[in-house]
């Protein structure tokens, strides 16, 4: 468990003040980290979001959340580019491990909100050199574009009142404070520097503020 820090500003992307989710789906979802309870929302725009859910929420207080942002190339075809798809796996076993937790799956963030075509765009030109801040920026497009609304919208509906957060990322702290679910206690997942993704972690940790210490 880390201590908790000055959140990061400027890269807090544009919040919709009320952005309404409803429950469509809940079924059970056996995986390699456990058995969960699937819990899909749809937002008013459309965009789909899962909670994975083990134990009880119960009072609503101390919940361990991870909120993953959607990366198909890390989640589903094991990009080394970023490190998304081991992050995963590490919240889903910690909430199991915890025996109470949610890991929400956020849809419409990915390529942190500017959709996967875009991020292979930008893949192209930290090729010829960019870092992940700059590649977006020459694309024209906001360093990080994710919104939170419906994250939270989730969180309220499943009974969360605060949260033990599991993230590197200020914003994703700061967002949720800002949305009225206090964040009483960051915690790490794993990180595996490689050769593949040292440049992104650091930039991350240098560039957006993410607590990224033992990234060197
Ligand atoms: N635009 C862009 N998005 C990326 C890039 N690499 C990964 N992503 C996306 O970034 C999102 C994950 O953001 P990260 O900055 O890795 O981590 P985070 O979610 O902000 O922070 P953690 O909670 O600590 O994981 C996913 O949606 C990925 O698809 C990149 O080079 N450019
Ligand atoms: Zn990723």
């Amino acid at each position: 468990m880390t201590e908790l820090q000055e959140p990061g500003s400027e890269l807090l992307g544009q919040q919709h003040p009320s952005l309404p989710v409803v429950r469509v789906g809940e079924a059970t979802l056996p995986t390699t980290s456990g058995t969960f309870r699937a819990v899909a929302y749809r937002q008013a725009d459309g965009v789909e979001h899962l909670a994975l859910l083990t134990g009880e929420v119960g009072d609503g207080h101390d919940v361990l959340v991870r909120m993953h942002s959607e990366c198909m190339t890390g989640d589903v075809l094991g990009s080394l580019r970023c490190d998304c798809g081991p992050q995963l796996h590490a919240a889903l076993d910690a909430i199991s491990a915890e025996g109470r937790g949610i890991v929400l799956y956020l849809r419409g963030q990915e390529g942190r909100g500017i959709g996967l075509a875009e991020k292979i765009a930008a893949y192209a030109l930290q090729e010829q050199g960019r870092d992940t801040v700059e590649a977006n920026l020459d694309l024209g497009l906001p360093v990080d574009a994710r919104d939170y609304t419906g994250a939270v919208a989730v969180l309220r509906d499943l009974g969360v009142r605060d949260v033990e957060l599991m993230t590197h990322n200020p914003v994703k702290v700061e967002a949720l404070q800002a949305h009225g679910v206090p964040v009483v206690r960051r915690r790490d997942l794993p990180v595996a520097p490689t050769s593949d993704n040292l440049r992104y972690l650091r930039t991350k940790r240098d560039r957006m503020g993410h607590r990224l210490p033992g990234v060197g």
